[in-house]
């Protein structure tokens, strides 16, 4: 799977931008502010439906517009699939071939897409919510009753707590026993990916950061674990009545990530925390390499920034076998590797225009 040709209307600097793709390695050069993070978040929002650096889809239009597009030809086992997002201030629309009106689940699996980019430090250093995220996304791509499931458990959480906060609480029971059902599935598919994913991570972390890195990642459910959820339920009922939503549940999961005891953000340098994220990545595309055939698309921005020449090496040696198509940003050419050089499609980004490199 990989992106043949590449269109790009009103996103940021990026006016307009015709481009003609390599199946595999795909390098965008050119100065500070001069739109090559835009690039890469114009296609991370193909597959994500959202940018990886802002919320807000105001930030992500052209000043001076109201829409921004990003359109593809996605070539997959199938033949060619045209893939398209349009977004407003306020609303998204998708299109998938001819049809339009798709959620963005469809788009997510029709492009799939992982960014290494500096902002990524919060993988780390933020609370548990964009580590959970990361292994949902690995969960929702290779585990397709997933997304269901959850569905499922966001509804009855929903139910449960509305319930909660009012005086009515004859339909609790049964929604707490929908709640538990859903909880033990998404937790189970989790787990399982989780325990799929930790080896990857692990030889990635040995190969970047050495034998006695000391890293330990652990998955936690979001619930005490000697006892089950529905006892937890019970237990704290009287507590949920009071705060007005349920403690307890896969809403409260985490992936702990510590060295000797201590939270990584604590003990690590920003250097190490940059590894440990890369590793965590990189584990994560082969894993999906692994269960679904073929490689997400990886984006690296300002690739071998704030690392040190052993892990460049590494990582350099990682995208050369690597069998997906890569997108890296960087300032200057010789921060790319030597072979590159001969099999990479180049492109100078400058004042927000693309052009390929003769
Ligand atoms: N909504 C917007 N409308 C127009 N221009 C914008 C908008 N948002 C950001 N820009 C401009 O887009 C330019 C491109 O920024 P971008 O982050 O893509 O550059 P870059 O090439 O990745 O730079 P660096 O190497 O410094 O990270 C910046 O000059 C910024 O001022």
């Amino acid at each position: 799977m990989y992106l043949d040709s590449l269109s790009i209307q009103g996103l940021r600097c990026l006016e307009r931008v015709e481009l003609s793709l390599d199946s595999k390695r795909n390098v965008f050069i050119g100065d500070n502010g001069a739109g090559k993070t835009s690039l890469l978040e114009a296609i991370y929002l193909l597959g994500r439906g959202h940018s990886f650096r802002t919320a807000n889809s105001r930030r992500l239009i052209q000043d001076e517009r109201d829409q921004c597009v990003v359109r593809a030809q996605v070539q997959n086992a199938h033949g060619r699939l045209p893939v398209g997002i349009l977004k407003t201030a306020d609303a998204t629309r998708v299109k998938l071939g001819q049809d339009t009106g798709i959620k963005l689940s469809e788009l997510a699996r029709a492009c799939p897409v992982l960014v290494l980019e500096p902002g990524q430090h919060r993988l780390v250093e933020d609370g548990p919510v964009l580590r959970r995220r990361f292994l949902d996304w690995s969960v929702f791509h290779v585990e397709h009753a997933y997304h269901e499931e959850w569905r499922r458990f966001s509804r009855a959480l929903k139910q449960r707590n509305a319930l909660l906060r009012t005086a009515q609480h004859a339909m609790l029971p049964t929604w707490t026993r929908e709640l538990v059902s859903a909880a033990l599935k998404v937790d189970q598919f989790r787990r399982q990916v989780f325990q799929e994913l930790l080896p990857l991570i692990n030889h990635l972390l040995t190969c970047f950061l050495g034998e006695e890195h000391g890293l330990r990642i652990q998955y936690r459910s979001g619930w005490l674990a000697d006892s089950s959820l529905e006892e937890q339920y019970a237990k704290q009922l009287s507590q949920d009545v009071e705060r007005g939503f349920t403690q307890s549940g896969p809403h409260r999961a985490e992936i702990r990530v510590s060295v000797e005891r201590h939270a990584a953000r604590d003990s690590l340098s920003r250097g190490q925390q940059k590894l440990l994220i890369t590793a965590m990545l990189l584990g994560q595309a082969q894993h999906f390499a692994q269960r679904n055939g073929i490689s997400p698309i990886l984006l690296i921005d300002d690739l071998g920034s704030e690392l040190g020449q052993g892990a460049r090496a590494t990582l350099y040696e990682f995208l050369k076998s690597y069998s997906g198509q890569i997108f890296v940003t960087a300032l200057d050419a010789d921060q790319i590797p030597d072979e590159w050089n001969k099999v990479a499609k180049m492109f100078h980004v400058k004042h927000g225009s693309i052009e390929a490199m003769v």
